[in-house]
């Protein structure tokens, strides 16, 4: 463990990188990513875009059938998963219930043949690190689930990983427990200055903890950048619709362009479309509506906005957006 290192770890390159697996499915194909040292990568997409296999092939749990990957500047690719500089946060409820807290954050090294006494003074610093040394002697029973999923984090640096890689980590909190256990990993993070690579299918808990994300599509990436790029500046229509807070407007041209909701206008002239309904949202109101051929539009509106100019569901309207807020899409025929 070392949390106050200078010089950041966990620079990943993934060369070509390719995963066939038997029956013939790519799981990844042509992979080529660059993470810098000490980032928080977040890999997102739709279920079975290959985001859990690319950080299998990382973690040593999969090989690839073709390509490279090196961390540090060192290849990877053959070594076990524990030789590798890397380690996998699991799941709170995967930590052993008959293990004191302590024991279980040491269980790792006493896998790695780890002395009692240096297992044990390593996982108490781990546990420091996550301000849970108090509780070393507790059962996870007898943990709060945030404390238990620090505890699960503690378990992983205990080995003081070069990266460290999560799957759906926050998946199985209460919406409350995974703010907070959010903002405590990214702390983490940036304390320790290791990668971090996190899978997950929330657009939300990407653009909130990701210096880059990589948003993957059947196995390729569809785009990489930092969270406001891919939010603000999505290149096809799969983005922009993954992404959510965007329309997706045909021209007549068959070119595709993508508006922000916040940024289309309900006016008096433009595209002819209906209202299908209004949901207060909290900050304001999120107006649906329907085109003519059926497509699905979302306008965001503040309170002020629809209490100046009312709509109600039914109701014929027209869309309208300023020129600055057009961002042009590359894929006339993205998915819908
Ligand atoms: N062991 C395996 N054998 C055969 N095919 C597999 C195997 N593991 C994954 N796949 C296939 O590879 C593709 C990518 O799977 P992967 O689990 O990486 O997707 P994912 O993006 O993590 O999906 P999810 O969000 O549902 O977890 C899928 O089509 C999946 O069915």
């Amino acid at each position: 463990m070392r949390p106050s290192v200078a010089k950041a770890r966990g620079a990943i390159e993934f060369a070509a990188v390719t995963k066939r697996f038997p029956g013939g499915a790519i799981a990844v194909d042509a992979l080529d990513l660059r993470i810098r040292a000490g980032s928080y990568v977040c890999l997102l997409g739709p279920s079975g875009c290959g985001k859990t296999t690319t950080l299998r092939l990382l973690a040593g749990h999969e090989n690839p059938t073709s390509g490279d990957i090196l961390l540090d500047d060192h290849p990877i690719v053959g070594l076990p998963p524990a030789r590798r500089g890397t380690a996998m946060m699991f799941q709170s409820y995967a930590l052993f219930p008959h293990l004191s807290v302590l024991d279980n954050v040491a269980f790792s090294l006493r896998m790695r043949g780890v002395g009692k006494s240096e297992r044990h003074a390593k996982a108490a610093e781990a546990l420091r690190l996550v301000e849970l040394d108090s509780f070393a002697a507790r059962l996870p029973a007898q943990l709060s689930g945030g404390q238990q999923q620090r505890v699960a984090l503690a378990r992983a640096l205990v080995t003081n990983p070069a990266t460290l890689l999560l799957d759906e980590p926050l998946s199985a909190l209460d919406p409350f427990l995974r703010g907070r256990v959010r903002a405590e990993l990214k702390r983490f993070q940036r304390e320790l200055q290791i990668s971090f690579v996190h899978v997950t299918h929330s657009q939300d808990e990407a653009l909130a903890l990701a210096d880059l994300v990589v948003l993957m599509r059947a196995g390729r990436i569809e785009q990489q950048g930092t969270p406001e790029e891919l939010f603000d500046r999505p290149r096809t229509a799969f983005v922009a619709r993954f992404m959510g807070g965007h329309n997706v407007f045909a021209l007549a041209d068959g070119g595709q362009i993508a508006v922000r909701s916040d940024r289309t206008q309900i006016g008096a002239a433009g595209l002819p479309a209906t209202v299908v309904g209004v949901e207060y949202t909290g900050t304001g109101f999120a107006v649906a509506l329907a085109g003519t051929a059926g497509e699905e539009y979302s306008v965001a509106l503040t309170e002020a906005a629809l209490h100046a100019r009312p709509v109600e569901p039914g109701q014929s309207v027209s869309l309208a957006w300023d020129q600055a807020d057009i961002r042009p899409l590359a894929d006339a025929a993205g998915p819908s």
